[in-house]
């Protein structure tokens, strides 16, 4: 039974939800196998060794090109803060839906639920999510304390940390010398996404996503998932994978600007969420962003893609999304090809 603070998915998708072609065409049975995502201490980046500090280092960079996708444990957030975000997050969502749809809660346009532009199944995103720029939560003054921004606020300045310390590793990695992330990457350039999966009863011999599949547009992305509700899951080899929940570790994403800016070198790899039937499921994602006017140009020569700023990124996306229904991404911006419509 659908609540009051769910969106009302039945009936604006009622028309996809019983569209019998989406059922026939989409009936590809995909195995998926469980599997436990690289694992890396973070807390070996402070050894005293040199030779543990640049392991540690080296495992980021290979996840980072062998699976775009890793998990951090001792990453220094305490689990106090995740608790009391996760809390709040679920308060948050549990409010009447008319109220968060109406109330500019955060900041302006940031509730979203499902996909305005879908026109079958596989296009259609069963979840909510308040999508808020860091500049509208960090440094404002008198925030009262024990409230969901407060709390936003503690997550992302130590998000941002996390964040900057990953990237100036990577780029490091890649033989990159230049200051270019410390520059481009403020943190009133990046994002939080606060998600919540409702519970997904629909049966129509499809499986439905809470989110579908897509690439990130940012550099990178560091996820705070469910401990038990599972759903989370990523191409590798070609194959489908469920992430399995660790309840110690954040989970580390390669994104889209981060392949362009490493020539390819490290990836960013198609992901979804799968609803689930009969558990709600909540994450928090922090999104790595430059802004608008960076220039992304690789030091790996000779480049793959070419060089674009981030607005003209979006903008591709966005275009994308809603002529064709949904992201093309990279592609768009090879050198050697013209991407061509499927
Ligand atoms: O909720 C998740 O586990 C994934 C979220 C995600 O991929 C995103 O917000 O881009
Ligand atoms: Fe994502």
């Amino acid at each position: 039974m659908a609540s009051i603070w769910d969106p009302p998915f039945m009936e604006a998708y009622k028309n996809l939800l019983e569209k019998k072609e989406d059922m026939r065409n989409n009936n590809e049975v995909v195995v998926v196998e469980e599997c436990e995502l690289p694992v890396i201490d973070l807390s070996l980046l402070e050894a005293s060794e040199e030779l543990a500090r640049e392991e540690c280092k080296s495992q980021i960079a290979r996840a980072s090109e062998e699976w775009g996708f890793f998990q951090v444990v001792k990453h220094g957030i305490s689990g106090d803060i995740l608790k009391r975000l996760r809390w709040q997050q679920e308060k948050a969502f549990k409010e009447p839906f008319d109220v968060k749809a109406k109330e500019d809660n955060f900041s302006a346009g940031a509730y979203r639920w499902g996909s305005p532009t879908a026109t079958c199944i596989k296009q259609l995103s069963w979840s909510e999510a308040f999508h808020i720029p860091l500049t509208d939560i960090i440094g404002s003054n008198n925030i009262p304390s024990n409230t969901l921004r407060s709390t936003m606020e503690q997550f992302a300045s130590r998000v941002s940390r996390l964040a900057d310390r990953i990237a100036e590793i990577l780029a490091e990695k890649m033989g990159d010398k230049s200051s270019f992330m410390k520059e481009n990457c403020l943190p009133d350039t990046c994002y939080l996404r606060l998600n919540r999966y409702p519970a997904c009863p629909v049966r129509c011999g499809h499986e439905i996503n809470g989110l579908i599949t897509h690439t990130d547009s940012d550099f990178l992305t560091i996820l705070y998932q469910d401990h038990e509700v599972g759903g989370l899951q990523l191409v590798k080899d070609g194959k489908w994978i469920a992430v399995k929940p660790n309840p110690e570790a954040l989970i580390v994403n390669i994104g889209d600007l981060f392949q362009a800016y490493s020539n390819g070198l490290y990836k960013s790899v198609q992901h979804r969420v799968v609803a689930n039937p009969t558990s709600e499921r909540f994450s928090t994602a922090y999104f790595f962003c430059p802004s608008n006017d960076t220039v992304i140009d690789s030091c790996r020569k000779p480049s793959l893609y070419r060089k674009f700023n981030f607005r003209e990124y979006r903008q591709q996306v966005r275009d994308d999304v809603r002529t064709l229904g949904s992201k093309i991404g990279l592609p768009r911006f090879l050198v050697t090809h013209h991407y061509h419509q499927p």
